[in-house]
This record gives structure tokens, sequence and C-alpha cells, in this order.
């Protein structure tokens, strides 16, 4: 019986062909692609430092976290074992945990935790727990349930942009979901129709999903920062800059903090 941390002892095996470029790397492409998010971090970290002068824990955790995904991703797409695939898909669901419990706006708590961010942290835990536990009874259908967070938070950006007026966040979203459609097409692309790209000896969508989900992630933190500092920081308003400047056709967003009362 293979050990779970043997070579290819994982559900899944992606498109690209194992060992073509390397006798140590099963699938070469795929795991160099996750340097994506050790470029995200140091620039969500760099960009958006006036919000995390104000409050360094939630950033400073999950670009940390970020970086321990793009680890636990290179692992597995080196190894493609079984423990290298639970610690991919873990390491997603906890960032996405801790992302929740410290960004997750409170108007739309549940009821019963009493608008409490203590409570609800709680509840974030305790459903991150069972669906850790969970996770190792049909490892296949992790990464399904996984993708299905992006609809939740579709869901939160639609409502949230309903509420706003303010053209150059309409304009981040909507290049945040361009990424994230382009991404999780690949994503599919990669898992259900691998027959036609070996067909035409082209199986790198996996390693495009690795750049363009982490592109989306670029959109979507600034994002959630801005509605964090509108919600929860009133002595400031958030502002949405884009480096290296607006006038560049390619353009990544970042927050800035103007404190109100200096305006007049
Ligand atoms: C109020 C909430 C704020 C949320 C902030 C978002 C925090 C994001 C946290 C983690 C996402 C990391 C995803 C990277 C995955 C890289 C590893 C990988 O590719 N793993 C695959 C196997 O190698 C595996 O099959 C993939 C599983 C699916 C992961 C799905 C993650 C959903 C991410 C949602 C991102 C939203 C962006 C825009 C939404 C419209
Ligand atoms: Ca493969
Ligand atoms: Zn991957």
């Amino acid at each position: 019986m293979p050990s779970i941390f043997s070579y290819e002892s994982a559900e899944v095996d992606w498109c690209e062909s194992n060992f073509v470029r390397s006798a140590v790397i099963a699938e070469y492409y795929n795991t160099i692609s996750n340097v994506s998010f050790f470029l995200l971090s140091p620039a969500l970290l760099y960009l958006n430092r006036q919000y995390c002068q104000k409050k360094a824990v939630p950033l400073y955790f999950v670009s940390g976290l970020l970086i321990l995904v793009g680890l636990f991703s290179m692992y597995f797409h080196m190894t493609l074992s079984y423990v290298g695939q639970l610690l991919d898909e873990l390491s997603i669901l906890w960032t996405l945990a801790v992302a929740y419990s410290f960004w997750y706006p409170q108007a739309y708590f549940p009821n019963f935790s009493g608008g409490n961010r203590r409570h609800f942290f709680w509840l974030t835990g305790i459903t991150t727990v069972i669906s850790t536990l969970m996770s190792f009874v049909k490892p296949t259908l992790n990464a399904y349930a996984l993708n299905c967070i992006a609809f939740h938070l579709l869901y939160l950006t639609r409502k949230e942009l309903k509420k706003c007026n303010d053209k150059r966040v309409h304009r981040m979203a909507a290049v945040m979901v361009m990424w994230w459609a382009l991404a999780i097409t690949s994503w599919i692309s990669d898992r259900w129709l691998c027959w036609l790209w070996q067909a035409i000896n082209f199986p790198y969508f996996h390693s495009f999903w690795h750049v363009l989900i982490a592109l989306s992630l670029l959109y979507c933190c600034p994002l959630v920062i801005y509605f964090d500092v509108s919600y929860e920081m009133p002595s400031f308003k958030p502002k949405l800059e884009y480096w290296p400047s607006d006038s560049w056709p390619v353009v990544v967003p970042y927050v800035t903090l103007e404190e109100p009362h200096k305006q007049c």
C-alpha cells in the first residue's frame, strides 16, 4: 500500500503530464506557477500599507496564509501526494475562514451571533473545524466545495455594490470578476476537458488558474479592505488608487485612508 506521502498517491491528477520536465517535480508548470502567491502577498502588504498601519492583524494574517497556500500547492503539484492534496485544500479553507472572520461585514452576521464579531469568529472557527474533519471523507469533492465559496463572495459583492456609487469601486469589482471568470474557466477546463488539451498538446490550464486566481485576489482584497474601512473605521474615508498610476492601461488597485475632517 503506498504511503500517504508517496508520489502520485493523491486522488486527483491534473492534466499536465507527470515527470516530463523533471524527474523530481511531477507537474513542472503547475508547480512553478504558484510563484504568483509569493508575489501577491508582498504586493498586498506594500500597496495597502496605510490600512496595515492602522489595522495590521487581518492583512498580515491573510498574506501569511496566502504564502502558505502557495507553498502547500507547490508541494502538492511537485509530489501529487495525498498529504499534499489535503494540505493544499485545507490551507485554502483556513485562509478563507480567517478572511471571513476578520472582514465579513457585520450587517450580514446571522441573527444568533447578536451582531458580535467575537461570536461570529467562534461560529466560523467551529464550522471550519467540522469542514476540516469532513474533508478527509472524499477529498476529490473538497476543491468543488471551496470553489462554491466564490459564488458567495460574488453575491456579497453584488449586494455591496448596490449601496455604493463610487465608479472606481464598480470598475475594480468588474475587473475582479473578469479575472475570476477566466480562472474558474481554466480550472474547469483542466478538470473536465483534459482529453482535448492533451490531444492538442497544451495541458497547461491549471497553471493559468494559479496565476488568474492570484490576480483576482489582487483585486478582491482591496475591495474587501475598502468596505472594511467604510464600515469599521468611521474616522477614515477609504479611497481607491491605482498603481503605478491612473493613466496606465494595466493597473493594480489599492486603498488609501483619508481623514474626512482634514479635507475641508
Ligand atoms: C469577506 C471575505 C473576504 C474573502 C477574501 C478572500 C480570501 C481568499 C483566500 C484564499 C483563496 C486562495 C485560493 C488559491 C488556490 C490555490 C491553490 C490551488 O490552486 N489549489 C487547487 C489544486 O492545486 C485546488 O484544486 C483549488 C481549489 C479551489 C479553491 C477555490 C478558492 C476560492 C477562492 C475565492 C477567490 C475569490 C476571488 C474573486 C471572487 C469573485
Ligand atoms: Ca498530471
Ligand atoms: Zn493547483
